[in-house]
């Protein structure tokens, strides 16, 4: 962009407002920019006009530091941004109105606009981009038949998983979708962390009725990161008059979390089992085969931005051995290869990789827990995890239960004792004695060396 003068102007900001466009892209700059008038500077200061006080502090925060770097490389003097109400200014005559640039829609009103405010969604989160294996699998197609948008058959729709196994991807991809094959709907998207801000703000400004009236109006409502109003008493009780008043009227709520709705700490049971009340599904830890259908897809997209480097399958299957089940781990590590192998100019070898992603490596060292191992086998055997480290002395619970403490002692660098009060404070004799059955049985016995075999594959995968 040229330099546009040394004072900020309505157009300057017109010229500004582009480059943002093309830095956040198309539906967060019509979400969040677009609405925004130039008003004035003052001192420091460039004053905007935003629809609401929610736009304005959304702005402030997510996009505030971005646009004072763009301020400071076009316009002089500008340190601060401050966003003012446009409904509150229209009561104040000594406010000359800001000129509209040409193509920008006016903004609604305050009250229709703000419950309609999505969080911005990342136009890579699409289920064209969503690579679907077994541990997520269902959580998909759950996800896509909410996508659809026609009649409401679970509800919620609760999807749960670790940290970065796609969960954000998903309900953005829902968002779109719905989008695309319903824009007659209203689809609200946000973060619990969000709900909480514009209670928090309706409280504040005194506008509980508008709030209320404007998450009751919507068609579809995704809340992510439901974790985070454990605790918080208010928060939850108005998120629970919410969730019944769209439940009641047959509206789509999709929840996301990072565990079930169980295992979340400080939430009301009432809300607990509103949310268990729908469909609750799990993205599982990413396997092998996962990770490698994810890097072949992201390796795509790096082509594209280096296309002289090549990636060779080798390097791809090794990445997808060694890295972690975190596919945020696995996107930055590739981004991080690229990126390094073109800067020094070299092609992208193992040794290099090595080098590069050291740290990632080792802080994707395997670190199998006891839980999993149970798990795991339990699954194998098809038997109750109860049953595996309960007491029961039946063949059928007591080899599996041996097998599981083997490779507990395998994998894992827990001591025998610790093993054993973890299989129902068994004494560590009881795991050595497991563990040395299994050593034997495994020179005589295929079918268990090929049951461990298995087992540790999968768990190492
Ligand atoms: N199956 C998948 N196919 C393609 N990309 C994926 C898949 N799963 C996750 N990703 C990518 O991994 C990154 C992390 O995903 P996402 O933000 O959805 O995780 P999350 O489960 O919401 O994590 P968190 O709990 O940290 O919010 C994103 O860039 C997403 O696109």
């Amino acid at each position: 962009m040229e330099r546009v003068g040394s004072g900020m102007t309505t157009a300057a900001w017109r010229v500004l407002r582009n480059e943002i466009c093309d830095t956040i892209g198309e539906n967060n700059y019509k979400t969040w920019i677009e609405p925004l008038n130039f008003a004035r500077q003052s001192n420091d200061v460039a004053v905007f006009h935003a629809p609401t006080a929610f736009v304005g502090n959304y702005v402030r925060q997510h996009y505030g530091d971005m646009i004072l770097a763009k301020l400071h490389a076009h316009v002089a003097g500008i340190r601060r941004l401050d966003f003012e109400v446009a409904a509150n200014i229209a009561a104040q005559p000594s406010q000359a109105p800001v000129q509209q640039p040409a193509a920008a829609p006016a903004p609604k009103p305050a009250a229709q606009n703000d419950g309609l405010i999505s969080a911005p969604l990342d136009p890579r989160f699409t289920f064209d981009n969503f690579v679907v294996g077994k541990p997520n699998e269902l959580a998909h197609a759950a996800a896509r038949r909410v996508a659809e948008g026609s009649v409401v058959t679970f509800n919620p729709l609760f999807l749960y998983g670790g940290v970065g196994l796609g969960k954000t991807h998903l309900m953005h991809a829902i968002s779109w979708e719905l989008r695309r094959n319903r824009p007659d709907l209203n689809v609200l998207y946000l973060s619990a962390e969000q709900f909480m801000y514009r209670f928090v703000q309706a409280l504040r400004d005194r506008r509980m009725m508008d709030f209320k009236e404007l998450f009751r109006s919507v068609d579809v409502l995704m809340v992510d990161d439901v974790q985070f109003i454990a605790g918080k008493d208010s928060t939850q009780d108005e998120f629970f008059h919410t969730f019944n008043a769209l439940i009641e009227q047959q509206k789509q709520i999709v929840i996301s979390a990072d565990r079930a709705p169980d295992e979340i700490k400080d939430l009301e049971n009432r809300i607990r089992s509103r949310l268990q009340s729908g469909l609750v599904v799990d993205l599982h830890p990413t396997d092998y085969e996962l990770r490698l259908g994810i890097l072949q897809s992201k390796v795509e997209a790096q082509r594209v931005l280096y296309p002289t480097l090549e990636l060779d399958d080798g390097i791809v299957e090794f990445l997808a051995h060694r890295i972690s089940t975190n596919v945020r781990v696995l996107e930055g590590a590739l981004t991080r290869l690229f990126a390094f192998a073109s800067l020094v100019g070299k092609p992208i070898t193992m040794e290099l990789t090595q080098d590069c992603l050291a740290d990632v490596l080792r802080a994707s060292q395997q670190k199998i827990s006891i839980e999993e191992i149970q798990r795991r086998v339990a699954e194998h055997y098809n038997i109750r995890i109860s049953d595996l480290i309960g007491p029961k002395r039946l063949r059928a619970f007591a080899r599996p239960r041996q097998v599981a403490m083997f490779l507990c002692k395998q994998l894992t660098s827990r001591s025998l004792p610790e093993i054993g009060r973890r299989f129902g404070g068994r004494d560590h004799t009881t795991v050595m004695h497991g563990v040395k059955r299994i050593e034997e049985l495994r020179m005589q016995d295929a079918q268990i060396d090929e049951d461990v075999e298995l087992l540790r594959r999968a768990l190492e995968s």
